[in-house]
């Protein structure tokens, strides 16, 4: 964590609009408090972290409380708010539009809410892609699919002429939901905005199911993810026991980031390997990986392998061609089929019979519905995005820390990559889950 103090958040100025909801500002009369503007969430509640303190005489960083202001910085009802959805899909995205479309609606009284088409595509005009108007009876559902209403995109736009269109359609707050690459892309345009000298509040709402957003405890959909994954690890189980040496690989997303292989393996102890990005491992050798393969099978007869689809990028070879998407995300080469084929190849040469099933269900996992605590999660994030958005802050993300709702600038959050700590506790309990070597 940042040495810094305080991450305060930017505002567009004072708050003079008394808040439509009719909060308290005392304890004790059972009525929730509005938040006070000088309320903080230690970012670091860790003992150390609290002696590194004393010892050097500072502060801990501190990060905003989210919630609800007693003054607002917009007139709820001349109020515009847009939402857009960018990147990849993520289970949630629905609940979030709901949450936002239900809390503007009816706790802030703002009428006027568009829904931006296919990501920040969908804010160029000559895209043509329509705005949809958003009430309460349209999203009222919604939250039932997986998906998004507003359809999403990758791929540059430009700055200038997104902040055109906000400017042109009178639009106050933008409500942006996707993952580093949306975010960058919301903080653009808030700068962009400030150097106009506009009074355009920029809201993020971190997705992503790679969970690789900085500092923030989870993004939403990521819990769904590895719930969605659970049952094919069991039947990729029973492919594995239903044959004699039987391997079972299965390949979850996880781009940079292993969160999901490796929650998913907790999950389901019957995990024997896993292979996130943030690991270097070898195939071959005394101590490689194969070697280990080998011991498990003559000791069980059967094994299942979750390999992300970042990890064992090495093993492509220095000059394999890197692709990228149209946002510059590296595409993955596919791992778990390299994986097949060595192992196939190594225990031909071994003369050992083994059966290997390649499981990728890719997709499937990231468009499903949100799970319950997802569904809660999502709506909590949307209720206090729209807090902090009326309350004028902006360039924000709207997250959870040591389980508290905070507000952080944007630029904190998009500085680097949320990578699994391969000497932390989450990683060593993986280890001891799959009881794969710690080295390998
Ligand atoms: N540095 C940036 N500045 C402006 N826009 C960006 C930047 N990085 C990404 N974007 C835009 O954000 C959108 C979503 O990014 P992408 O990486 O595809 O997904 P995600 O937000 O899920 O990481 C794309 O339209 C992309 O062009
Ligand atoms: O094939 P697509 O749709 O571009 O997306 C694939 C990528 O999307 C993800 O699911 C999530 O990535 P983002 O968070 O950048 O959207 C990655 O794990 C995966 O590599
Ligand atoms: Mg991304």
């Amino acid at each position: 964590m940042s040495s810094e103090t305080n991450f305060n958040i930017s505002s567009l100025g004072a708050n003079t609009f008394p808040s439509p909801i009719n909060l308290s500002k005392t304890t004790g009369d059972k009525i929730f408090n509005f938040v006070e503007e000088h309320d903080r969430i230690l970012a670091d509640v860790s003992v150390e972290s609290f002696n590194t303190c004393i010892d050097n005489k500072t502060r801990p960083a501190c990060l905003e409380k989210a919630g609800p202001r007693e003054k607002l910085f917009f007139d709820s009802k001349n109020t515009t708010a847009a939402i857009v959805s960018c990147g990849g899909l993520c289970p949630g995205i629905n609940n979030v539009i709901r949450g936002l479309v239900m809390a503007l609606h009816y706790f802030y009284g703002v009428k006027r809410i568009l829904g931006v088409q296919y990501g920040y595509e969908g804010l160029i005009p000559e895209n043509g892609h329509e705005f949809i108007e958003l009430v309460p009876d349209k999203v009222k559902d919604i939250h039932e699919f997986g998906g998004t209403i507003l359809g999403s995109s990758r791929g540059a736009q430009s700055v200038e002429k997104m902040v055109d269109s906000l400017v042109k359609n009178k639009i106050d707050l933008l409500f942006t939901i996707g993952g580093d690459g949306t975010l960058k892309g919301a903080n653009a345009i808030g700068d962009e905005i400030e150097k106009r000298g506009l009074n355009i509040s920029i809201i993020g709402i971190p997705k992503t199911i790679d969970n690789d957003i900085d500092l923030i405890d989870k993004s939403f959909g990521f819990e769904t993810s590895f719930d969605v994954a659970s049952p094919i690890i069991r039947d990729a189980h029973n492919e594995a026991t239903g044959a004699f040496n039987g391997i079972s690989i299965v390949k979850l997303m996880g781009r940079d980031s292993g969160f999901i292989a490796a929650s998913t393996a907790i999950a389901m102890p019957v995990v024997n390997f896993v292979f996130v990005p943030e690991m270097d491992f070898q195939l071959e050798g005394e101590n490689g990986f194969l070697e280990a393969l080998k011991e498990r099978l003559n000791q069980k007869r059967h094994a299942v392998i979750v390999v992300a689809e970042g990890a064992g990028q090495h093993l492509f070879g220095e000059d394999s061609k890197t692709y990228t998407d149209a946002s510059g995300n590296i595409i993955h080469q596919d791992i778990g089929l390299l994986l097949k084929h060595r192992i196939n190849a190594y225990f031909d040469a071994e003369n050992m019979k083994c059966t290997i099933k390649y499981i990728d269900p890719s997709y499937i996992i990231r468009s499903a519905p949100a799970n319950a605590n997802d569904s809660l999660f999502c709506n909590r994030l949307a209720y206090h995005a729209v807090h902090g958005a009326m309350a004028g802050k902006t360039k924000f993300v709207v997250g959870r820390l040591n389980n508290k709702f905070v507000y952080l600038p944007i630029l904190k959050v998009v500085n680097k990559r949320k990578k699994i700590n391969m000497e932390g506790e989450f990683w060593f309990s993986v280890l001891q889950s799959t009881g794969q070597p710690f080295t390998m």
